[in-house]
């Protein structure tokens, strides 16, 4: 707390205390008292009643009216009084409420609550003392000459103190100096001194010498192998180490730290003044405070962070705006700045980060799911950091992603980040579309239930085709949903419980569209594919459907504003301007200080603002798969979804027709379950057998689920007599064994001919 709000405190607890029961803000103003008031302040003679505007540090100005006044003259005061008066009243929160609001710092650091940050500054420490402690170790050798070479000038060096100090050599210069001056007496003084401390010193000394004779003789006739040479070490190492010349240390360093400057606020204030912002140029220039510092500068993560209030009207995005000349103005690297606004606070208050190295030299961040056997996709996915080292995750259910940027600047990369995350979870179904054809996705070839990987129009159409059917899939999904109990569906929403039943085919569904600008920009199948996917990312989130979109054109013709702007989740890397800029990140993006056009070309491949997946809009470098990185993943999640019986589509070789939900084949089944010794059965009887065989599948059959499916062909149903379970005769839906078998070979043999 500075001191205004103490001040201002205290004038508010004195206000709250005096002023009796307060008058509430919405209260009706009684204009006759208002108007007596103003009346005896403005006796001739008064002095004018100064109004305080404490937000504007306007010059005080008189209170207007005076007898006579109008009635609207007479509001002014009475208002006046009341909203600009120098006297604290009931407008604002009271003493309670600030303190209630007050902000709480974390008790324990953010980074020691993150197990993986805690891991990282764990693992990085031992790493550093391991690489230290070997680094020493492989020069043992070479210190051991060292300090052998400088024994005996150490030794001399011992010997020339002692004499000095016996003799009482420090004094010296000073007799001399007397004795030039011809000061008698504190020349006097000062030998008599001499001759006391060299006495005492001597019988030391010499006491010393004979203890040390003592010692080395011991040592040499007396001691054991083992002390001698302990004794030698340790001669070895105190007469070495006192035996090195000042300007040559016995080790090097294991580790050159780089020096990073510590962030001031003077550094702070000068950077500020120099990035071209009127309000906090003038300030400086005119030796006022242009910015206010809301807490100390702290050491946060690897590097600083300064809380700024800015002047009234400058905004974090006009700070933003300038990030170069800022990083010019503090002498830094321009991916060590990193200004941001505070999202609990105002628009005016920035977040300053400095960090001790550019963001790009990062180097390549590990993704945490990297070696992870399993991952539940309900849970968010690991993506990357931000530029202060905390790491930071994207949720996927319930969203769609859309990511863009010119080429090259790490795109497939967070893609292939996202489609790892979905693959490690054997419950989801995979459609990966790739149509730049360069191969990038292949990995997710076997385990993805449609794969396509080209440019041409074979591939595109595979493409468009795949949204066709998604829309039909999320149209589907919407009916199922409606139809479940309310109690395993309250919030009409795919949860993990209802995507486990296998049965009911919910299971989430990830679709990734890399380079979809070929998609949408297709002349032929384009216009149906934006109209599709836009239709999908409204609908498909409840519904456990999953876009990801990448493109390396955002633009209108290619990419429909439909779907840009329904999208949840949004990375941007590098792109060239706004319009490109807020067409991933979102209308006015731009304008309020996202702007992905900060990131350089290539250096800062796969660096990007995230929005839609934290509160705020955030940097993040992704994390970095490889191909053979990736591919492991992707052997895993086969491994995985083979276990579970949830491999699907092309990744087991069947037809793309096929598209949505396991095949199946009901005819076969029928036969499997009905031996051909009955000849005749009532459906419940199938539905129940079939489920046992492919709960997956027939799961919460009935007897009509099998007429209606059996229907398309051409096995019609009829009333059959039977026993109940109980012994009791009657007569039941069923159908007759043969005609099943004689559809199959009917079918089986068209599809032989074709
Ligand atoms: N997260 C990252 N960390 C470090 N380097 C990265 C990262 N992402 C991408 N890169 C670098 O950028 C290069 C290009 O990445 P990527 O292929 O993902 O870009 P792209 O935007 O998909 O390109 P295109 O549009 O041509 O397909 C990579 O080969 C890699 O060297």
């Amino acid at each position: 707390m500075n001191h205004d709000d103490e001040n201002e405190l205290f004038a508010r607890l004195e206000a709250d205390m005096g002023a009796g029961p307060a008058v509430p803000g919405g209260e009706v103003v009684d204009l006759g008292k208002a108007r007596a008031a103003r009346t005896e302040a403005a006796e001739p003679g008064d002095a004018p009643t100064p109004v305080a505007d404490s937000a504007t540090d306007k010059a005080p100005t008189s209170t207007p009216g005076g007898p006579g006044g109008s009635d609207s003259d007479t509001r002014g005061v009475a208002k006046s009084e009341l909203v600009d008066s120098s006297v604290p009243v009931e407008s604002g929160p009271g003493l309670l409420d600030r303190i209630k609001g007050a902000k709480r710092l974390d008790v324990i650091p953010g980074w020691m609550r993150s197990w993986p940050e805690f891991r990282d500054a764990v693992t990085w420490l031992a790493g550093h003392a391991g690489h230290t402690a070997a680094f020493h170790a492989v020069r043992a050798p070479l210190y051991a000459g060292k300090l052998a070479v400088r024994t005996p000038r150490g030794v001399v060096n011992v010997l020339t103190g002692v004499g000095r100090w016996a003799s009482d050599a420090e004094g010296e210069p000073l007799r001399q100096a007397e004795a030039r001056r011809e000061n008698s007496e504190l020349y006097l003084k000062l030998a008599r001194q001499r001759d006391r401390r060299v006495r005492l010193r001597t019988i030391v000394t010499a006491s010393g010498t004979l203890l040390a004779l003592g010692l080395a003789l011991f040592l040499v006739f007396g001691a054991s192998l083992l002390t001698q040479t302990i004794a030698a070490v340790l001669a070895m190492l105190v007469f070495g180490q006192i035996g090195a010349p000042a300007d040559a240390p016995l080790s090097s360093r294991a580790v050159i730290k780089t020096e990073v400057q510590k962030l001031t606020s003077d550094m702070v204030v000068k950077a500020m003044a120099s990035i071209g912002i009127g309000p906090i140029s003038s300030a400086v220039a005119k030796g006022q405070e242009a910015i206010t510092f809301v807490a100390p500068i702290t050491r946060e993560g690897p590097g600083w962070r300064a809380d700024v209030d800015l002047p009234l009207g400058v905004t974090v995005a006009d700070v933003v705006d300038r990030r170069s000349r800022l990083a010019s103005g503090l002498r830094r690297p321009l991916g060590c700045v990193w200004p941001d606004g505070d999202p609990s606070e105002h628009e005016g208050r920035l977040i300053l980060w400095v960090g001790d190295q550019d963001l790009s030299k990062t180097g390549k961040v590990k993704w945490q799911l990297a070696k992870a056997s399993q991952h539940d996709i309900f849970n968010r996915n690991p993506f990357g950091i931000d530029p202060r080292g905390r790491a930071q995750s994207v949720p996927m259910i319930q969203h769609n992603v859309l990511i863009g940027s010119l080429p090259g600047q790490g795109k497939t990369s967070a893609v292939r980040v996202l489609a790892c995350g979905a693959a490690l979870d054997p419950s989801v179904e995979l459609w990966i579309h790739e149509n730049k054809g360069t191969g990038d996705l292949d990995a997710f070839a076997p385990i993805s239930h449609r794969f396509v990987s080209g440019i041409d129009d074979e591939a595109i159409k595979y493409s468009a085709d795949s949204l066709a059917l998604l829309r039909k899939e999320v149209m589907r999904r919407a009916g199922a949903l409606k139809k479940l109990p309310r109690d395993l569906c309250p919030d009409k929403r795919i949860t993990r419980q209802i995507a486990d039943k296998r049965s009911l085919k919910l299971w989430p569904l990830v679709a990734v569209f890399d380079e979809c600008q070929n998609v949408f920009g297709h002349s032929e199948y384009g216009k149906q594919a934006g109209e599709d996917a836009e239709f999908i990312i409204k609908l498909g989130r409840a519904l456990g459907v999953i876009l990801i979109l990448a493109t390396q054109r955002p633009d209108k013709d290619s990419l429909p504003t439909g779907v840009s702007g329904n999208v949840s989740i949004r990375f941007c890397l590098h792109v060239a301007g706004q319009t490109e800029n807020d067409m991933v990140l979102g209308t006015s993006s731009y304008k309020n200080g996202l702007r992905a056009t900060i990131f350089r070309p290539e250096i800062d491949a796969g660096n990007g603002y995230l929005k839609g997946a934290t509160p705020t809009p955030v940097v993040v470098r992704t994390a970095y798969l490889d191909g053979p990185a990736t591919e492991r993943i992707a052997q895993r999640a086969r491994a995985l979804r083979k276990a579970m019986g949830t491999l699907s589509g092309q990744a087991i070789g069947e037809e793309a027709e096929m598209a949505s939900g396991p095949s199946y084949d009901l005819l076969a089944d029928i036969l499997a379950v009905v031996p051909e010794s009955e000849e005749r059965v009532w459906n419940e009887r199938i539905a129940a057998r079939l489920a046992e065989i492919r709960p997956d599948v027939y799961g919460g059959w009935q007897g009509e689920n099998v007429t209606s499916a059996l229907k398309p062909h051409g096995v019609t149903t009829r009333g059959v007599a039977g026993a109940t379970d109980e012994g009791s005769r009657t007569t039941r839906r069923g159908i007759v064994r043969e005609h099943v078998a004689k559809a199959m070979a009917e079918r089986d043999g068209s599809t032989g001919a074709a």
